[in-house]
């Protein structure tokens, strides 16, 4: 049976509406991972999509609760949103995760997590440098770090490792949070995701 033309067009444009996808954005704290996440995540529902933002303070406060920020505990964190964030994406939602995430072999265990169900899964590197970061310390980490009041803070006394080869970078300090959160919607079109 032929489908009618106007049919075809209209299955094309609800899928990609309809196709879930985890886009992780990873970087230093204060480099705008939460920020650009809720300004996409509000286009997108604009647009039609499911949309849900696996917030890492969210996170920590409950299913992650007792969880500390040493590497062991980082990782446990990172594999249980990658649990999470497969589990909606796989369904249809797309989950935008704004979390740290500072080791490469965690980031990885959780691409391949997606890789494994055929779910699409996009990494994002926020790339503000940590000098920027600490200059918006948004949440005064950087401020205690100084003085001596916090250890291990990612990016200062704790690792960051930084993606070789994420699906996209963004130079927050040189762009809008509407420039950052456009860019990555781009992208999302480019995959047939957005
Ligand atoms: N020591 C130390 N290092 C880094 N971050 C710290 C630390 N202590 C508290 N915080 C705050 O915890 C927020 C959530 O961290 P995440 O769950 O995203 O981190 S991780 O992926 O498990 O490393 C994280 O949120 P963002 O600022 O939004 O990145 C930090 O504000
Ligand atoms: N292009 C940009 N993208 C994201 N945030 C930006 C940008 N330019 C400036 N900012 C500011 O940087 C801060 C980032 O904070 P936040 O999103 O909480 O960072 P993170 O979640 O990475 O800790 C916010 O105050 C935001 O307004």
């Amino acid at each position: 049976m032929t489908i009618p033309r106007t049919d075809q067009s209209h299955q094309i444009q609800e899928n990609h509406v309809t196709t879930g996808a985890t886009v992780w954005l990873t970087g230093l704290p204060s480099a705008g991972k939460t920020t650009i996440a809720y300004e996409l995540a509000g286009r997108l529902r604009a647009e039609g999509h499911l949309v849900e933002v696996l917030d890492g303070d969210e996170i920590r406060e409950f299913i992650s609760a007792g969880l500390g920020f040493s590497r062991e505990d980082r990782h446990t964190n990172v594999q249980r949103i990658g649990f999470l964030a497969e589990l909606l994406a796989r369904n249809g939602v797309k989950t935008l995760v704004p979390v740290i995430a500072p080791y490469a072999d965690s980031r990885e265990a959780v691409r391949k997590r997606h890789q494994e169900s055929g779910t699409a899964y996009i990494e994002v590197h926020v790339a503000t440098p940590v000098e920027v970061c600490s200059e918006r310390d948004v949440k005064g980490l950087y401020a205690k770090q100084a003085a001596g009041e916090l250890s291990g803070l990612t990016g200062v006394d704790d690792p960051y490792e930084e993606p070789e080869t994420p699906d996209l970078r963004i130079e927050s300090q040189h762009q809008t949070v509407q420039e950052s959160a456009a860019a990555l919607h781009a992208l999302l079109t480019e995959r047939g995701l957005a």
